[in-house]
């Protein structure tokens, strides 16, 4: 399905991805911990087109995606959706225009100056908004929404794309424990009940193990880890962190472990 070869990314001197060689052969959810400045967001960004490798090759399905340009390089971009820890939306613009937003890759400058969208494509909005359990926000200004809602207007905007693979760098690092058990359980939902591949980066391995069907684990460039999260012991995490012994995983944790089941309840409820 995907193929990730030798992958490189040199800035300068600076080697931020070094010779990464990953094969997704399945619709699978896998996230990528590692230390800040390990690659990961370098990483991510290639697989989107938003950076370009020095070297290596990208796959999908058969094609390769990694020298892709213009039109077809857009296509791509559709195909694999990426949201950010900013959720980068428009703030005072409302919640639904934002979600149409993720149709520009097909309709093109015009519809996005003149704001006339397809009914088609409004009830199509309105419909992920509600999957994604916040559709009384629709009316609202995307500045007017919490962190874990703007979230959830990132992904229904992705999801407006139909991409087969979604893209997430750090979906929850700015988010409370209780909105980031919201958000990682609707991509978890998205993955489950869609079949669309997600690829998480993320800061704390108590949600890589929750949420992931696979971990891989990055260090100075490399990939030094590439398991199940029963796999991810202790020891393992600490050598992906470049820890001593006295490495603990609570350094890495959200503290989501401390999220009352109510919050997971109202997780599993909103999606
Ligand atoms: N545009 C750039 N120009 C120069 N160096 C960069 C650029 N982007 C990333 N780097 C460097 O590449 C390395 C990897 O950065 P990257 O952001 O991919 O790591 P990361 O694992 O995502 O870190 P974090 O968790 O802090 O976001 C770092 O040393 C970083 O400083």
């Amino acid at each position: 399905m995907l193929q990730i070869d030798s992958l490189t990314k040199r800035f300068g001197s600076a080697t931020a991805v070094d010779k990464v060689t990953v094969k997704v052969d399945r619709p699978i959810m896998i996230g990528i911990i590692g230390a800040s400045g390990a690659g990961k967001s370098t990483l991510l960004r290639m697989l989107n087109l938003l950076e370009r490798p020095t070297e290596g090759v990208i796959t999908f399905e058969g094609r390769q995606v990694s020298g892709l340009t213009g039109r077809a390089a857009r296509g791509w971009q559709a195909e694999c959706a990426m949201i950010f820890q900013q959720f980068n939306l428009v703030p005072r613009m409302d919640v639904v225009s934002n979600v149409l937003h993720g149709t520009l890759y097909r309709a093109g400058t015009l519809r996005a100056l003149t704001a006339m969208w397809p009914d088609a494509d409004i009830r199509r909005a309105i419909d992920i908004l509600a999957r994604l359990g916040i559709e009384e926000q629709a009316a609202k200004r995307a500045e007017a929404l919490s962190g874990g809602q703007q979230q959830r207007v990132a992904i229904a905007r992705a999801l407006m794309q139909n991409p087969k693979i979604i893209l997430a760098d750090e979906p929850i690092a700015s988010l409370d424990p209780m909105n980031a058990q919201i958000v990682m359980q609707a991509l978890r939902t998205i993955h489950e009940e869609d079949g669309r591949t997600v690829i998480c980066n993320l800061h704390t391995l108590d949600t890589a193990r929750r949420y992931c069907d696979r971990v891989i684990g990055m260090k100075q460039g490399r990939v030094v880890f590439d398991g199940t999260p029963e796999q991810l012991t202790t020891g393992v995490a600490r050598d992906i962190y470049g820890a001593d012994a006295s490495f603990s995983e609570d350094a890495t944790s959200t503290e989501i472990r401390d999220t009352t089941a109510d919050a997971i309840r109202e997780a599993k409820a909103a999606v």
